[in-house]
C-alpha cells in the first residue's frame, strides 16, 4: 500500500501529465481553429472540476453524485461555480490567511486608524462615511456627484494597489524559490552527512512552520512559485510584474508552460522591457524588494525604440534612419498639429456641422451613426472608435520593428485587433505644397491638406504597405474636423500591420514592393 503522502504525490504528477496531455492534443486538434479560445475553456473545465487546495473533496461537492466531462459541465456552470465560491468562501474563513484591516485603512481618512493630515492633500472633502453614499433627487445632484468621484477615486486608488501587490507578490515568491535552493545548497556544506532528499525536506519543513502551513499546502504553493520563477528566468522580471491575472492557472496547470514557450518569452524579453520601462517608469523600483537593481533600461517614448523579432537587443529609432537622413529626428504627437505657416491659424480639416440645434448645446452630430458627439464622456453617446474620441485615449499595443526584407521598420500589432477596431489616427503635420515626400492627401469642401509625419507624428507613420492589407485608412468626422483612422481588417497579435498604399503611390516609383503576397501587384519597378 502506498502511504498518503506518497499517493497525494503521485496523484498530482499524474494529472498535471495528463492535463499536459490533453492540452497537447487539443491544440493539435484539427478544429482547434473553430473553437472561440479552446484553452480557455479547458482551463474552466479544470478550473470547476478542481479545487485550489482539496481537490477531491471539492470534486465530489461540485458535481454531486459523479464523475464530469468538459461538455457536461457546461449548462450547469452556475450552479456548480456558486458550490465553489461558497466553499473557497467558507476554505478561506478558516484557512491561516490572515486580513490585516488596520494595514489598508489607515492609508485611508477616517479610519480610527488614519493619520492626521489635512483631508484636501489626500483629495478627499469630508470624513463623514454618509458622504460617500449616493444622494436622490435634484438638491442631492451634486452631493451625489460628489460622493460617487471620491468613491471613484477610493475604488481606484484600491484597485491599483492591490494591482501592485499582485505584483509584489508574483515577484517575491519567484526570489523565494531561489532562496530555498540556495538554503537547501547551503545545507550540503554545514550538514555534509545529509541525503540530497532530506535536505530539501529539512529546508521544506522549515518553511512549513514559518509560514504555518501544512506540508501538502507548501508543495501546492512551491509548485505555483516554481512557475513564477521559470516565467522570470525567460521573460525577465517585467514579465512577472504585468502578468496578467491567468499566471496563477498557468503555472498551476502548467498548460503550455514547457521549453518551446520558454523559449518564446525568452525573445520577447527585451520587447517586455521597452514597452514596461517606457510607460511605468517607475515599475523597477518593485524589484528593490528582491534585491534587484532599479535602473531603467529603456527611457524615452515607447517607439523611440526598434525592436526585433529575433529579440536582439532593441535600438534606438534614430539610429536606423541616420544612413538616408543624417539629421532625421522624429517628435512624437498625440494629435495633428497645423502648420501655420501653410494655413494661418485655420484648420483645413473643419467640416460644417449636420446639426445647428446640437452645435448650440456644444455638441455635433456624427455623419457615421447619427448620435451625439462630445469630448465631455458623460455627453457623448458617438462610440464609432471609443478608444480615440468621446472618452480616455487608449495607450496602442503596438511596436516599431525591424523588418528582414529591406523594407527597413514595420508596426507590429501587440494584441488582437478583431475587424472594425481603431488602430490609432494617422496624425502628423497638416500642411501644403509638399513634394517628393510621403504625405496623406487629404480633403474637405474643396479645399486639398496634406498631412505629413516625416519629423512628427505617432506610430501609424511606420505603417507598410502590403497587396493584402490587414488594415485601411477611413476618413472620420470627430467633432466637425476630418480625421484620418487607421482601421483593422482583422489583425492576430503578433503580425505586422499594412495597408494598401494604392496604384498612385507605386505608379512611376523608383522602387518595388517587397510585401511577399502571392498576389503582389508591385512586384516589378513600374508596373502600372
Ligand atoms: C510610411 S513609410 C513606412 C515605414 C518605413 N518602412 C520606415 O522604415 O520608415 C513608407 C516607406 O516604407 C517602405 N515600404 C513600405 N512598404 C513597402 C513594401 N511593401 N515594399 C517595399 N518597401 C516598402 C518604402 O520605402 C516606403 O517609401
Amino acid at each position: 500500500m502506498v502511504p498518503p503522502n506518497q499517493s497525494e504525490s503521485l496523484r498530482q504528477s499524474l494529472s498535471r501529465a495528463i492535463i499536459d496531455h490533453l492540452a497537447d492534443a487539443l491544440l493539435q486538434h484539427p478544429s482547434i481553429d473553430r473553437l472561440s479560445n479552446p484553452v480557455l475553456r479547458f482551463e474552466a473545465f479544470i478550473e470547476d472540476g478542481l479545487y485550489e487546495h482539496e481537490p477531491e473533496r471539492s470534486i465530489d461537492h461540485a458535481v454531486p453524485g459523479g464523475s464530469r466531462s468538459p461538455s457536461a459541465s457546461e449548462p450547469v456552470v452556475s450552479e456548480c461555480s456558486l458550490t465553489k465560491f461558497v466553499a473557497g468562501m467558507w476554505e478561506q474563513i478558516h484557512s491561516g490567511t490572515q486580513l490585516d484591516a488596520r494595514s489598508i485603512l489607515e492609508h485611508y481618512p477616517g479610519s480610527p486608524t488614519a493619520p492626521a493630515m489635512p483631508l484636501q492633500d489626500l483629495g478627499w472633502r469630508t470624513t463623514s462615511p454618509a458622504a460617500l453614499l449616493p444622494r436622490t433627487g435634484v438638491a442631492g445632484f451634486s452631493d451625489a456627484h460628489g460622493s460617487f468621484n471620491r468613491n471613484n477615486t477610493l475604488c481606484r486608488r484600491v484597485t491599483q494597489a492591490s494591482r501592485t501587490y499582485r505584483s509584489v507578490e508574483v515577484i517575491v515568491q519567484a526570489r523565494w524559490i531561489e532562496h530555498f535552493e540556495s538554503y537547501v545548497d547551503s545545507l550540503a556544506v554545514t550538514s555534509p552527512a545529509m541525503s540530497a532528499t532530506k535536505r530539501r525536506k529539512a529546508a521544506l519543513m522549515e518553511a512549513c512552520n514559518d509560514f504555518g502551513w501544512h506540508e501538502k499546502d507548501m508543495r501546492n504553493r512551491m509548485a505555483v512559485w516554481r512557475g513564477y520563477k521559470e516565467i522570470k528566468d525567460a521573460g525577465g522580471w517585467a514579465a512577472l510584474v504585468f502578468a496578467g491575472m491567468g499566471i496563477y492557472r498557468f503555472c498551476k496547470y502548467r498548460i503550455g508552460l514547457n521549453p518551446e514557450s520558454m523559449q518564446c518569452l525568452r525573445r520577447l524579453r527585451s520587447r517586455i522591457e521597452v514597452a514596461a520601462d517606457t510607460l511605468h517608469p517607475s515599475w523597477r523600483q518593485l524589484l528593490v524588494l528582491v534585491g534587484e537593481p532599479a535602473q531603467r533600461r529603456f527611457t524615452g517614448h515607447p517607439h523611440d525604440w526598434v525592436v526585433f523579432p529575433d529579440g536582439s537587443n532593441p535600438v534606438p529609432l534614430r539610429s536606423t534612419y541616420l544612413e538616408y537622413d543624417p539629421l532625421f529626428s522624429f517628435e512624437h504627437l498625440d494629435e495633428s498639429v497645423v502648420d501655420v505657416n501653410a494655413w494661418r491659424g485655420d484648420d483645413p480639416r473643419w467640416v460644417l456641422p449636420l446639426s445647428v440645434a446640437a452645435c448650440c448645446r456644444g455638441l455635433e452630430t456624427c455623419r457615421k451613426c447619427g448620435q451625439e458627439q462630445s469630448d465631455n464622456a458623460r455627453l457623448n453617446s458617438c462610440h464609432c472608435f471609443p478608444s480615440l474620441f468621446g472618452g480616455p485615449r487608449a495607450v496602442c499595443p503596438v511596436q516599431i520593428f525591424r523588418t528582414c526584407d529591406g523594407r527597413n521598420n514595420g508596426l507590429q500589432a501587440l494584441a488582437v485587433f478583431e475587424r472594425g477596431a481603431t488602430v490609432g489616427e494617422f496624425v502628423g503635420l497638416v500642411t501644403k505644397g509638399l513634394s517628393d515626400v510621403d504625405v496623406m492627401e487629404g480633403s474637405v469642401a474643396g479645399r486639398s491638406f496634406q498631412i505629413w509625419q516625416g519629423r512628427q507624428g505617432n506610430y501609424t507613420r511606420f505603417v507598410n504597405h502590403s497587396c493584402k492589407p490587414n488594415a485601411q485608412f477611413e476618413n472620420f468626422v470627430w467633432m466637425s474636423t476630418q480625421r484620418t483612422i487607421l482601421v483593422s481588417k482583422g489583425i492576430e497579435a503578433d503580425q505586422e500591420i499594412t495597408v494598401d498604399y494604392s496604384r498612385s503611390y507605386w505608379c512611376g516609383l523608383d522602387k518595388r514592393c517587397l510585401c511577399g503576397e502571392s498576389c503582389c501587384r508591385y512586384k516589378a519597378i513600374d508596373n502600372c
